[in-house]
């Protein structure tokens, strides 16, 4: 059944494109952004948008309440989980497949070239937020499914779904619901295997299939030193400035080496295995492309291809994002801030728990700022969530492996990612399965970042890969 049908399909999933970009372009004008509570009921129509979608192509669906978060110092609704179910047939393999709706702020004047909500396609590319993080992919599945309808064959594997609108804001509530509802209900009962498709290939041009994230802890660091905001010449040199004090803690967090000053930080790292070393040599990955592709001066470790994957994906690093209350804006602002926030976050590798290193930080940052004497005010607080690596020699890594080799005529690389999925780890724990992550977008897709894009070719040979990824389950020849 199934070497008839790639033909068809192949002309199926052609004669479709235009339509699939016209509804990522609907679902890219939709601004979810879930950081900011005033896109939230963007947030909440992009979940009922997506629900509809789920119901065009004949699943049950659910819309779960997840409760509230505080916001800004305001109580705010999440956005409500989406669930769904496609088929129950109990002769067929089930996939459980999980995406997020919500995106990273953009403005056009962050330096995009376009509007960031509106999808435009150029040079064989579809720039918008979300397009490749993870509107693309998501809508890629209801291509998927629709395709087998074009072509007048039934699915063969039932369908559950999970998606969420808060991923790039720690996924609040979702660990809760999945271990506390839908466990005990039994969604994962028949669950053959989870399926992500949230992450991007190493490079260009090879696909990837992907074993590992690092996990990720995120830190508020607050300073205040007045209740409002002051004019730098009516009352400079008459306050202890909270700006000042926070630069001076940012500052002592890393180095210009990217090596992380916090004591013990390194101490509970996996070591490096010989297995694990020799896995490195193998990737297709050119460092000068790399940083030529970012526009980057010099890369960190000299530009050798095995240390800057390790550092990529095997090792914590600590980036230093922004602050809050800081007069950003264009233009010679004279404000001293009353209160700012400055925001860190570390990548977490494999061995690091959480809580170990949360408390090694405070502990730091309350010694520095100890020894740094203000009389400001100081808070930090951290939400984070651990790293996860699955085992790329397993049989659902390798079916994956056949469906990539049979879109794009090459073995995928086994690739990890040095971002993060937090709730990789809860969907692999509340289904006791193999969680398989299968990248649609290309390393050059700068998701969170301006110009977002998502390749068309990745675009329409991702749909192919997931409607052959579900053969996978049911068909011996690719197995
Ligand atoms: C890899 C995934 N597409 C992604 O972008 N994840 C985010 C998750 C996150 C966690 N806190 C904020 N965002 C990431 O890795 O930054
Ligand atoms: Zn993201
Ligand atoms: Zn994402």
């Amino acid at each position: 059944m199934a070497e008839k049908l790639l033909p068809q399909i192949f002309k199926f999933v052609d004669q479709n494109a235009e339509s699939y970009k016209n509804l990522l372009k609907e679902a890219v004008a939709i601004p979810s952004v879930s950081s900011d509570a005033k896109y939230r009921d963007e947030c909440i129509r992009m979940v009922h948008w997506t629900e509809q979608k789920l119901k065009d192509v004949g699943a049950s669906t659910q819309l779960r309440d997840v409760g509230f978060q505080t916001l800004d110092g305001k109580e705010v609704k999440l956005p409500p989980v989406l669930v769904g179910v496609l088929g129950k047939d109990p002769k067929k393999n089930t996939i459980c497949i999980y995406g997020h709706l919500d995106v990273q702020p953009a403005l056009k004047s962050d330096g995009w070239n376009t509007e960031p909500f509106e999808l435009v396609e150029k040079d064989g590319k579809l720039f918008g937020r979300g397009s490749t993080d993870d509107k693309g992919p998501v809508l890629g599945w209801f291509h998927a499914i629709n395709a087998y309808k074009g072509v007048g064959e039934e699915l063969p594997v039932n369908l559950k779904f999970v998606f969420e609108c808060m991923e790039e804001s720690g996924s609040e509530g979702l660990d809760d619901l999945l271990m506390k509802e839908l466990k005990p209900e039994g969604f994962f009962e028949d669950v053959d295997f989870v399926c992500i498709s949230d992450n991007y290939w190493l490079g260009t041009t090879k696909p990837c299939i992907t074993y590992g994230l690092r996990g990720i802890s995120y830190y508020f660091l607050e300073v205040e030193c007045a209740k409002m905001d002051l004019h730098s010449g009516v009352y400079g040199g008459t306050v202890h400035e909270a700006m000042t004090d926070l630069i001076y803690l940012m500052s002592q967090l890393v180095d210009k080496n990217g090596k992380i000053l916090i004591p013990g930080i390194y101490n509970s790292v996996a070591p490096l295995t010989e297995n694990e070393k020799n896995l490195y040599t193998t990737i297709d990955f050119d460092p000068e492309a790399y940083r030529n592709s970012i526009g980057a001066y010099k890369l960190a470790h000299e530009g050798v291809k095995e240390q800057l994957l390790m550092h990529r994906w095997r090792y914590p690093s600590l980036s230093l994002h922004g602050i809050e209350g800081a007069a950003f804006q264009p233009g010679a602002k004279t404000v001293v801030p009353g209160k700012v926030i400055g925001k860190f976050s570390i990548r977490l590798v494999p061995n690091q728990e959480p809580e170990e290193i949360e408390q090694l930080v405070f502990d730091y940052v309350n010694k520095k700022w100890a020894e740094h004497g203000s009389p400001n005010k100081m808070n930090i607080t951290a939400q984070s969530g651990r790293a996860w690596t699955e085992n790329p020699d397993h049989p659902h890594y390798q079916a994956a492996a056949r469906a990539t080799k049979l879109i794009y005529q090459t073995d995928p690389d086994m690739s990890r990612e040095g971002g993060s999925i937090p709730v990789t780890i809860t969907l692999q724990e509340a289904s006791g399965r193999n969680v398989l992550l299968l990248p649609m977008g290309a390393g050059d897709d700068m998701a969170h970042s301006q110009n977002e894009k998502l390749n068309v070719r990745n675009y329409i040979e991702g749909v192919r890969l997931l409607f052959y990824l579900s053969l996978t389950r049911c068909c011996s020849w690719i197995r």
